[in-house]
């Protein structure tokens, strides 16, 4: 089932055609607290593309590219990679995906991405979802993973965390004091959590497309035309 989720519009410089900008929810929330996985939920349900920043700095390491050496040192530290770095291969991956409508998982990590952001793409988040789970869970979820990540190791995911309650918090932070965080009790099984996730986006379907609001309006200009078109007849038929 594909649910629409409503795409903001905005004008060109000229004023004429009304240009789509990309609809983005950024997902957030602590190392293994289930932000992948709920995104490939999202995906199924509501027509969303899913980018992972850390699968897409993955994949720039498996390249070879120039980067790929600094990217994998800061990443087995645990270290935010260079916003420019993640903003480009996000752009990059956007462009290229023909879609309007992005999931950006694990990403802003810290205020220099989110500013980034906004500064190359013009984008805000149309919300943000913020899986919310505790430390013991996340690293019992990370250590059974089994997804070979080098980063994936007890070292590493404490850096991790610290990372996160030192940077990626106050950009969670940043965003529920401008009202735009929905966030979810992640510590309960998949299927649980998504139910809440799915609250959200068919909340949010509602909010942004009033079937009622929008029906009315051009039913409304319908009737005003027929009562004008009925009016001229009558009119012309006796002579007005
Ligand atoms: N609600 C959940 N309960 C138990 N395990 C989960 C849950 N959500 C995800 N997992 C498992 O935990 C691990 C981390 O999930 P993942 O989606 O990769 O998290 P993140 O992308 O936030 O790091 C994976 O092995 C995944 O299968
Ligand atoms: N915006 C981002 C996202 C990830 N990363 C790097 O990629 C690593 C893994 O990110 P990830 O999102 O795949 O990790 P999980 O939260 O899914 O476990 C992070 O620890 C950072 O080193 C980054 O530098 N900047
Ligand atoms: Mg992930």
């Amino acid at each position: 089932m594909e649910t629409d989720v409503g795409v903001s519009t905005s004008e060109e410089a000229n004023g004429s055609a009304a240009k789509k900008k990309p609809t983005v929810v950024f997902v957030l929330g602590g190392p293994g607290s289930g932000k992948g996985t709920q995104c490939a939920y999202i995906v199924e349900h509501f027509g969303f593309t899913h980018f992972s920043a850390g699968d897409l700095l993955r994949g720039e390491i498996d390249s070879g590219s120039e980067n790929g050496l600094m990217i994998k040192s800061m990443m087995n530290e645990g270290k935010i990679v260079p916003s420019e770095v993640t903003v480009k291969l996000l752009q990059k991956a956007m462009e290229e995906s023909g879609n309007e409508k992005f999931l950006i998982d694990g990403f802003p990590r810290n205020d220099e991405n989110r500013a980034a952001f906004a500064a190359v793409t013009g984008i805000e988040p149309a919300f943000v979802l913020f899986f919310d789970c505790p430390e013991e869970e996340m690293e019992r979820r990370i250590l059974n993973r089994n997804q070979g990540r080098d980063d994936d190791n007890i070292e590493t995911i404490r850096k991790r965390f610290k990372v996160f309650l030192q940077s990626s918090l106050p950009v969670v932070q940043y965003y529920e004091s401008i009202g735009k965080v929905h966030k979810i009790d992640a510590a309960r099984p998949v299927e649980e959590v998504f139910e809440s996730v799915k609250a959200v986006f068919t909340s949010i379907n509602e909010k942004v497309k009033p079937h009622g609001r929008v029906q009315q309006k051009s039913t409304l200009l319908k009737l005003q035309l027929k009562w004008k078109m009925s009016f001229l007849r009558n009119g012309v038929c006796k002579g007005y």
